[in-house]
This record gives structure tokens, C-alpha cells and sequence, in this order.
């Protein structure tokens, strides 16, 4: 074994409930190896350790759902496939997603619910399909009874889902980030150019039997200057495209990358630059707490006399009411609007019916191939999703690419039996505030991603103590809210940095044991383990060094060492057909104290444990389930 350096990296990262916002680049969402799967199913706790026996593997694919539940949520007789999962999609799909989400699960399309229908109906769901109509709050993740397991939006924009509410109930959610960018890009486009044109109200006008030439004298676009605000997907297909039409195209977005701007032939301004030297301005940042009413009147104030606003992105990153007067007062001469604060829009909303500005019904994304496109993205996510993949376009929980899920496999399955078994250790169980847990590896920190591992280790802990089912999505969430102070250290060992990782250690600071012997020199509670043939072995209780498999089941006794001790407890176990898969001693030294691992495939009955408590050499010994 490589020795440990000098130097201990303390990377103490505490429970934090952090979002990870996956900004995907153009790619399709890569699914993770399918031998690796996310629990993502919660469940009642009584299904909890039948659920637990098919984690066998790292991480198992989530069980169908019970047959009984399984019905359509509409009709039970209307073809719905027992085992299979269902799916509620809300808003209208295209066809070729629906073709794949009825392959795999019993898919109910119902349009245009209320929002007490959607409470009705979503308890009876595993996963939920929408689109920017349906708002998918708090509400909707209580009233789901925890069997809500994947909201696929079937499109980019996630601020009408509660990423807070879906989070601390463990439910992932996946976007549909891609195939739609083309299709906003060119609306955008299609809105600046008619706008410019006055075509809309030209077209109106001569319907209605006029001919006014002179009214609707239009303003060039070659040479003016354009300023995107906020420079995705969108922003940039946005830009190239005006760039074609000749325009200075100028961007502000504080995470946009330079060199992408670059290579585009786009400068990346300050949000005061793009105010005050555009002709144009064209918006495609999210609406988040920070960009709400982004263009407020005092925003409208800087911006040069004339400009013109087109807003793709969404509604309420306009204050509509200082729109209304930017445009009264001239400073904006046009506007061009896709989308609105309250969708649809008043019928007397002040904007509609503006004189000088063109809308759309929210139709950026709305084209044959684009709506297709998105049907396929999200039906691929929410499968894979259902299957326990860890989804490329996750919003809620942190996205591990699949070369790096797939090489930790097996320290995922023995972090987490770590963290079961600690927890088992502790007297009392539900008094645990603070825990280590130490990383060994030749890897470079910034090497070893460890945030699969962290959920993993707090699943086992928390668990086996509470009716709470934990998952990548709500780990950081359950610890912190039950006060569980997850800590993280790494130990640089020398040697080759081809094993992720040598040893995991688990330890549970300030808390009593049921098996004293637990207890290292230091006063925590101490379980270390290595991957051993690809199989998670237990190495160290306490200060007793020990090599058992974790599989099954594990009993623990610390014995005066002396002869004939495997032998005793063996035939206790013999006599009762408990099967034992795995023997290990540790000893600090001959004929004092040592601590016995004893793996066992069969749960001993509680007469079993007596008789090996009667044994007159067994000082203490603790049952523990894997
Ligand atoms: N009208 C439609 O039908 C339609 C279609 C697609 C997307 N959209 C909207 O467009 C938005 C953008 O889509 P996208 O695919 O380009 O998303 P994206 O995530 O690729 O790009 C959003 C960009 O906004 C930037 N941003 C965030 N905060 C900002 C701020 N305060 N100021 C400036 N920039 C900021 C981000 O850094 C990012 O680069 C979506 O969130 C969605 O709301 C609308
Ligand atoms: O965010 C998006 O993807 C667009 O606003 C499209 O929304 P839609 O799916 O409701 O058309």
C-alpha cells in the first residue's frame, strides 16, 4: 500500500445544498453506463430493505412501480401495462416522443389540466412531461405522495417548475435543452426583422383594405448594433444569424465565455455598454431571481432614444409597465414580444395592443422539427431517468460524466455500505450532527470527483434512522436539514493514481456506541473499507484492522483472542443454518482483545445472537444489515 504524504488536503465541504445548473453544450444528453443506475424511486419505508437487496449494485435501477399503482391515472382499463411506470404528460407532445415514452411506460396525454386536477392525478404518477404552461409548484410535489420520481420539461426554460420543492423531495429534473434553440433563434430573428419592417401591422392594415406606403416606412438593420443579452444556445445562434444580416453585434452575459464570443466575432460588453450603445436589443438570459425585471424603467433610462427591444426569452425579465412607458415616451421605438409576465396575456394588456408592438403567442419554440426534436430529448431523458441513469440535462442534481460514474462504480456501492454500517454502530442512531469522511487516493483533489460518493455515504446514514429516501438528487438536502454535518478530507498517498481511490474512511464524531470496540483512539465511531476484485470490503472498525466482503450481512464481536473462538461462534451459526461468507479477525495484539467481522448470508434470529452473546470469551458483539 502507497503511504500516506505529508500532506492532508482538508477539503471540508459541508452539506450545502447546492443546485448544479448543467449548462449542456450542443451535444445530445449522453446516457451513464447502463450497469450504473441512480435510485431515484422513493418509496414507502416498509419497502425500504427489499428496495435495499437490489441496490446490490452500485447504484440499482429503480424498481417498476407496484403493480397495483400502475393503472392509468384516467382510465385503469385503458390499456395500461402493470409494472410498467407511468408517465403524465400535460402539455402536447410530439409524436415521435410519445411513441418511445409508450414503449417503455404506460403514458396518460392529458392537456390542459387545472391545477387540481394535476394534484388529483399526480400521486398516481412516476414521472410528469411539461411544457411552459403548466406550473409545477410546491404543491404538485406534496400532493405526489413521494412517488413523483422525474418532471421532464420538454423544453429549456425550468422557471415554472419549483427546483427548491422537487429537490427536497427527490425528484429529478431533466430539460430538453437543445432542440429547440434553432427554432427561438430564428423566431428571434424573425420578430427583430419584422419589426424593422413594420410587417405584422402592414399585413393588418392592407387586410383591412388600405394601402399606406408612407406609414410604414421601415428602418435598416446593415450596420446597426445589436446587443444580446444573455449568450447561451439561444443568444449565440441569435448572433451569427444578425451577423449574416450585417449587424455589430455585441453581447453581455457574465458567465459567457470569451473565447466563444470570439469566435463568433461578438464583443462581450458591460450590461451599461449594450444599455447605452444599442440600436437593438435582443434578450435570451433565464428568468431567475436576478434577471426578474431586468429592464425596469431605470434600465430603459440609460438606453439610447429610438432603440428597439425583442424578447424571446421570457416575460418577466421585462418590467411590462415601464415598457409600456419607454414606449409611450418614445425612448423605445419598437418592441417585438414572444412571451409575457402572465401567459396568455390580459385581453387588455397594454402591450398587445401597442401600436408599436409586434407579438406572438409564445411561439419561439414552435416548429415541426423543433417540437419534435424536444419530444425525442425529453422522452430520452425521462426513460433513462425512470432506469435510474443519472441524466445528462439534470437541473437539480449534479451531472458526473459517465467515464467517471462508471470507474466509481464500485467505491459507490461500498461508500454507501460504509455509511450503513456507521450509523448502525451508533447508540441511540439519531444523534448524529458531524461526520468525516476521508478519501484516500494517489489523485490529484481537483482528480476525484466525490459528490456521487458524499450522496452515497449519506444515503447509508440516513437511511437506515429515518422513513426519508435518499437519492443524488436530495442528499446535500437531508443532511443539512437534519443538522448531519458532512465533512470531506483527502489523504494524497504516492503511487499511481490509476485507482481512484485506496481506502474510504466514515466517522461519526461525539456519539455513544453499541459497540464500543467501534471507537478509534481519536473518540469517533471508525469504519474504513477498500475495493478489493471489485468488491467492496470492510478493512478497519475502530482501531481493529479486519478484511470482510460486504455482502449479506455482518456481525461484529470483540473476544478475549484466544483458541477456539471462530469455532464457537461458527457452530452457533451452523446449528441454526446461518450461512457465513466470510471470517476476519483483528487483534491488537496475541491473546488480548480482537475483533471478529463474520459475514453471514441469512438474518440470525434473535435466539442465534443470544447464544453467541452467552459465549463466555464474547465481550460485545452487534448485529449489523448491510
Ligand atoms: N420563446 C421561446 O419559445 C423560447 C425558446 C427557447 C428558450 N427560451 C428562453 O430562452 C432562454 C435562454 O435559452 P438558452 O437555451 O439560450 O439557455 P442558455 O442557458 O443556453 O443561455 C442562457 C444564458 O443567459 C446567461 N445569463 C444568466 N443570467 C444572466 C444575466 N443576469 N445577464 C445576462 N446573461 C445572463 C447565462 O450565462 C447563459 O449563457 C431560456 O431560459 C428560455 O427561458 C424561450
Ligand atoms: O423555454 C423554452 O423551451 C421555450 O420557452 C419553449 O416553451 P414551450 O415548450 O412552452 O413552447
Amino acid at each position: 500500500m502507497a503511504a500516506p504524504s505529508p500532506t492532508t488536503t482538508a477539503a471540508a465541504a459541508a452539506a450545502a445544498t447546492t443546485h448544479h445548473r448543467v449548462l449542456l453544450p450542443s451535444a445530445r444528453p449522453r446516457a451513464a453506463p447502463s450497469s450504473l443506475r441512480l435510485p431515484l424511486r422513493a418509496q414507502p419505508h416498509a419497502h425500504a430493505h427489499a428496495q435495499r437487496a437490489r441496490l446490490a449494485a452500485p447504484v440499482a435501477a429503480a424498481a417498476p412501480a407496484p403493480a397495483a399503482s400502475t393503472a392509468s391515472p384516467e382510465s385503469p382499463a385503458s390499456g395500461a401495462v402493470a409494472g410498467k411506470p407511468t408517465v403524465l404528460v400535460a402539455e402536447k407532445l410530439g409524436a415521435a416522443g410519445l411513441a418511445l415514452l409508450r414503449e417503455f411506460a404506460n403514458v396518460d396525454c392529458s392537456y390542459g389540466l387545472s391545477p387540481e386536477d394535476l394534484r388529483a392525478k399526480i400521486s398516481l404518477c412516476d414521472a410528469l412531461i411539461v411544457r411552459s404552461g403548466t406550473k409545477v409548484g410546491r404543491d404538485v410535489f406534496e400532493a405526489s405522495g413521494g412517488r413523483l420520481r422525474v418532471v421532464g420539461r420538454a423544453g429549456v426554460g425550468i422557471d415554472n417548475v419549483d427546483l427548491a420543492a422537487a429537490t427536497e423531495h427527490g425528484c429529478l429534473v431533466v430539460n430538453a435543452p437543445t432542440a429547440n434553440t434553432v427554432a427561438a433563434a430564428e423566431h428571434g430573428i424573425a420578430l427583430l426583422t419584422a419589426m424593422a419592417r413594420n410587417i405584422a401591422q402592414a399585413d393588418a392594415s392592407l387586410k383591412a383594405g388600405k394601402w399606406q406606403r408612407n406609414k410604414y416606412v421601415g428602418v435598416s438593420l446593415v450596420g446597426k448594433t445589436l446587443a444580446i443579452l444573455g449568450f447561451g444556445k439561444v443568444g449565440s445562434e441569435v448572433a451569427r444569424r444578425a451577423k449574416g444580416l450585417g449587424m455589430h453585434v455585441i453581447a453581455h452575459d457574465p458567465y459567457a465565455s470569451a473565447d466563444r464570443a470570439r469566435a463568433i466575432g461578438v464583443e462581450l460588453v458591460s450590461m451599461e455598454e449594450a444599455m447605452t450603445t444599442a440600436d437593438f436589443i435582443s434578450l435570451h438570459m433565464p428568468l431567475t431571481p436576478a434577471t426578474d425585471k431586468m429592464l425596469n424603467d431605470e434600465a430603459f433610462a440609460k438606453m439610447k432614444k429610438g432603440v428597439r427591444i425583442i424578447n424571446v426569452a421570457r416575460g418577466g425579465v421585462i418590467d411590462e409597465e415601464a415598457l409600456v412607458r419607454a414606449l409611450d415616451s418614445g425612448v423605445v421605438a419598437q418592441a417585438a414580444l414572444d412571451v409575457f409576465t402572465k401567459e396568455p396575456p390580459a385581453a387588455d394588456n397594454k402591450l398587445v395592443l401597442h401600436g408599436n408592438v409586434t407579438v406572438t403567442p409564445h411561439l419561439g419554440a414552435s416548429t415541426v422539427e423543433a417540437q419534435e426534436g424536444v419530444a425525442i430529448e425529453i422522452a430520452e431523458a425521462v426513460i433513462g431517468a425512470l432506469k435510474g441513469e443519472l441524466a445528462a440535462s439534470a437541473v437539480n442534481a449534479p451531472m458526473v460524466p459517465a467515464e467517471v460514474l462508471s470507474e466509481l462504480a464500485p467505491f459507490v456501492v461500498l461508500a454507501e455500505k460504509l455509511g450503513r454500517l456507521a450509523v448502525q454502530l451508533v447508540a441511540g442512531g439519531g444523534g448524529i450532527k458531524s461526520v468525516k469522511v476521508t478519501y484516500a487516493s494517489a489523485r490529484a483533489p481537483d482528480d476525484l470527483d466525490t459528490r456521487l460518493l458524499r450522496a452515497m455515504i449519506t444515503k447509508g446514514l440516513i437511511e437506515p434512522i429515518s422513513s426519508v429516501f435518499v437519492n443524488l438528487v436530495n442528499a446535500d438536502f437531508t443532511a443539512k436539514q437534519r443538522g448531519v454535518r458532512i465533512t470531506e478530507e483527502r489523504i494524497l498517498l504516492d503511487g499511481s493514481p490509476e485507482t481512484p481511490i485506496d481506502y474510504i474512511q466514515v466517522q461519526i464524531a461525539n456519539v455513544e456506541s453499541k459497540f464500543p470496540s467501534a471507537i478509534s483512539e481519536t473518540g469517533e465511531i471508525t469504519v474504513e473499507g477498500r475495493v478489493k476484485d471489485g468488491v467492496p470490503h470492510l478493512t478497519k472498525v475502530g482501531a481493529f484492522q479486519v478484511d470482510v466482503s460486504l455482502e449479506g450481512s455482518l456481525i461484529l464481536c470483540r473476544q478475549v483472542d484466544q483458541p477456539g473462538m471462530i469455532g464457537s461462534v461458527g457452530s452457533v451459526l451452523g446449528e441454526e443454518n446461518v450461512n457465513v461468507s466470510f471470517m476476519s479477525v483483528g487483534r491488537i495484539a496475541p491473546r488480548k482483545h480482537a475483533v471478529m467481522a463474520i459475514g453471514v448470508d441469512e438474518e440470525p434470529s434473535k435466539g442465534t445472537l443470544t447464544k453467541i452473546g452467552e459465549i463466555p470469551a464474547i465481550e460485545e458483539f452487534v448485529f449489523l444489515k448491510l
